[in-house]
């Protein structure tokens, strides 16, 4: 493992394809393309399965309409498409779209769109009345641009999965997160879910993590975007709190969650999560001295400027790329995730 701290990338939870499987791979047409929201990561993918990234002409017409274009026969093939729908979230999504409706127009056999992120996933149910769930409208955008199946990570609430009348594989980051935590040997440790939907992966995250005790935080949202922290249930006392997220955007569940912890006697505070978001004013909350170290991953690429010293960030390619294999080999995904 060689993650870096205050820098990008990087760490595996599992090694490299062996050359007899990459051979394979050449023959069954696998192939691989990239969007343009996160080429790092794609390559990496690419590079676990020993394939190199598909060639793709994307470009933006003088209107500022979008056009992609596959530079090589697909026919037959199949495809994955990585893309996390990230800032810019809508360009993003639209040009997933079009790469889809591309790879159907191409003929492949069968397109998978890989999102390591899922934009829009918080707005997953009616919060008020004449609210969008924008999360099942993305899916039908997904499903009626022709993608045969979906490959997700760490959806923000698992329902988002029933949104898709297709096979959608869903992996997580945690292994990742609990293998880097575990190098640490931290002592005393207590779990925390920041908030009630992050229950069920904080319980999991803490049974992964030697069965440690679990802590819950009661959170409130009285406006959009802005956390309020009214409570935490469980002891924290002298212990080192590992709180446990799905996505960081503006940073105020985590930060708000950490001064509560200080306040009940954690002696220290982890933050780990996998989608670092990271809107501002993130990088000041998370820099603030309330965390020891945050700890995230590569879903999303990370800005220069989002760089700050407790940062680290761990790689999940290794995650997305055995995740690709093994659909495409028609082997369990669910087997790499059994402790979960
Ligand atoms: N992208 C979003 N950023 C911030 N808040 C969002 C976003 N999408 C939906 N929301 C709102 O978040 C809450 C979710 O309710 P919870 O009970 O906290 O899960 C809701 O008000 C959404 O409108
Ligand atoms: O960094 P922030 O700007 O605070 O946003 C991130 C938080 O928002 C989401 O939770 P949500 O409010 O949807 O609550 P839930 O997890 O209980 O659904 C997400 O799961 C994080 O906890
Ligand atoms: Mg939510
Ligand atoms: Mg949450």
């Amino acid at each position: 493992m060689n993650a870096l701290r205050g820098s990008a990338v990087i760490c595996s939870a599992t090694s490299p394809l062996p050359t007899s499987h990459r051979e394979v791979t050449e023959k069954s047409r696998l192939r691989i393309f990239s969007g343009s929201a996160n080429v790092a990561l794609a390559e990496e993918v690419a590079a676990y399965l020993g394939l190199p990234l598909g060639p793709m002409v994307r470009k933006r017409f003088a209107d500022g309409e979008l056009y992609v274009q596959i530079q090589e026969s697909i026919r037959g093939c199949d495809v994955y498409l990585i893309q996390p729908v990230c800032r810019p979230v809508n360009d993003h999504l639209m040009e997933l779209l079009i790469m889809v409706d591309a790879c159907r127009r191409a003929s492949a056999r069968q397109v998978t769109a890989v999102i390591p992120y899922y934009g829009y996933a918080r707005a997953d149910r009616k919060t008020a009345g004449r609210e969008s769930i924008t999360a099942k409208l993305v899916a039908n955008l997904v499903v009626k641009s022709g993608a045969d199946r979906v490959l997700a990570m760490d959806l923000h609430s698992a329902q988002i999965q029933g949104y898709f009348d297709i096979p959608l594989d869903h992996v997580f980051g945690a292994p990742v997160l609990i293998d880097y935590l575990e190098s640490k040997n931290l002592s005393d440790i207590v779990v925390v879910s920041p908030d009630v939907g992050g229950v069920a992966r904080a319980r999991a995250f803490a049974k992964r993590l030697n069965d440690a005790p679990l802590a819950i935080i009661d959170k409130r949202r009285q406006m959009h975007n802005v956390a309020e922290v009214l409570n935490v249930i469980g002891d924290v006392k002298g212990k080192t709190a590992v709180l446990v997220d799905d996505i960081i955007d503006t940073g105020g569940t985590l930060t708000e969650g950490a001064r509560m912890l200080r306040r009940e006697g954690a002696r220290q505070v982890y933050a780990c999560a996998t989608h670092a978001v990271f809107s501002p004013p993130a990088i000041e909350r998370l820099s603030s001295g309330l965390f020891e170290e945050v700890i995230v991953t590569n879903t999303i690429p990370m800005m220069d400027r989002h760089h700050f010293d407790q940062l680290t960030v761990l790689s999940v390619a290794n995650v997305l790329g055995e995740t690709i294999w093994r659909i495409h080999e028609d082997t369990s995904v669910s087997s790499m995730f059994i402790n979960d």
